[in-house]
């Protein structure tokens, strides 16, 4: 993708399998907003070749887009609708693309019960507050009951419990009904907790893709080791925490207490990944000079 003349997107290549969830991070200017507008058609991409759903979204069509599910960054339209009737009216537009293997729309009363808006669904929607929006914005992105979700920061304003409930859902919805799901966050747990795989944007590249294990165990992370023995305490770094602490039973039996693994964060892994992405970006500029 080029805006102009600068590139915001080189070389960006992923598949995401059915049922899938995807966690797409990187930091603020990384491209994840402009990669999510060119999967959903909105964007036009410079060059390259893209397929959701078997379909180019260039030229996807009306059956396609009854397909798909959207949840953008932020809207603030519809306020003087009421949250059920919202749903209704959005839900009646799926209708034509019902199969009997996906019924469509979502029923809207379960729906509203699945985002947790049952008591604010007979509400103005300019009255919900920022968090209760947020869920009606999932709520509007599911109606169709997609089989493909792209969710752009779902959970940003989300109360703890808000969260963990859109959690549960994301979680049900690829595993009781195989929705393929791409969402991005900046939420490092949120992302560790709920996806399958885990991909970083830097600087418009992909440069790490992989479940949050893989990515810890690719940057050299030795897990941090703590016991306790005769009332001392101890802490080490190692490469293989399982073998280390077999040998320390082995030599002390039942002297050891208080073991705790601690293995390298998504975050330490985010942190360390997106450091070096930004160096490189920045040598090649500094030897030109
Ligand atoms: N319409 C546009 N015209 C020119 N440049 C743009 C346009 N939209 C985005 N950009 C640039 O493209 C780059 C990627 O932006 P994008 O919004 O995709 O990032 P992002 O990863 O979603 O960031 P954030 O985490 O802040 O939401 C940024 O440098 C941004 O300034």
């Amino acid at each position: 993708m080029r805006y102009g003349a600068s590139d915001v997107l080189h070389d960006v290549t992923f598949q995401a399998r059915h049922g899938e969830v995807l966690a797409l991070l990187g930091p603020n200017g990384a491209g994840k907003t402009t990669t999510i507008e060119i999967l959903e058609g909105f964007r036009m991409r410079s060059a390259g070749r893209v397929e959701v759903l078997g379909v180019d979204p260039a030229h996807g069509d009306e059956r396609w887009r009854a397909r798909l599910g959207v949840v953008l960054q932020s809207w603030r339209d519809h306020g003087k609708w009421r949250v059920r009737e919202l749903l209704v009216h959005l839900g009646a537009y799926y209708a034509p693309y019902s199969t009997p293997a996906i019924p469509r729309p979502w029923n809207a009363d379960d729906l509203v019960e699945a985002v947790g808006l049952t008591e604010h669904a007979d509400k103005k929607i300019k009255t919900l507050s920022g968090g209760q929006r947020r869920r009606l914005d999932v709520a509007i992105g599911i109606v169709g009951r997609p089989e493909m979700l792209i969710l752009d920061e779902p959970t940003a304003g989300f109360d703890p419990r808000a969260r963990h409930e859109f959690h549960d859902l994301v979680r049900r919805l690829a595993d009781d009904h195989e929705t393929t799901i791409l969402l991005t966050t900046h939420d490092l747990g949120e992302a560790d907790k709920l996806a399958d795989r885990i991909m970083i944007l830097s600087g418009g590249r992909i440069i790490a893709d992989g479940s949050a294990d893989e990515l810890a165990r690719r940057i050299a992370g030795e897990d941090e080791v703590r016991w306790t023995c005769g009332g001392r305490r101890f802490v080490t770094s190692t490469a293989d925490s399982t073998a280390f602490a077999r040998g320390l039973f082995a030599r002390h039996g039942e002297a050891i207490g208080e073991l705790e693994v601690r293995r390298a964060s998504l975050e330490d892994t985010y942190m360390t990944l997106v450091r070096e992405s930004e160096a490189a970006e920045r040598e090649p500029k500094e030897t030109g000079r």
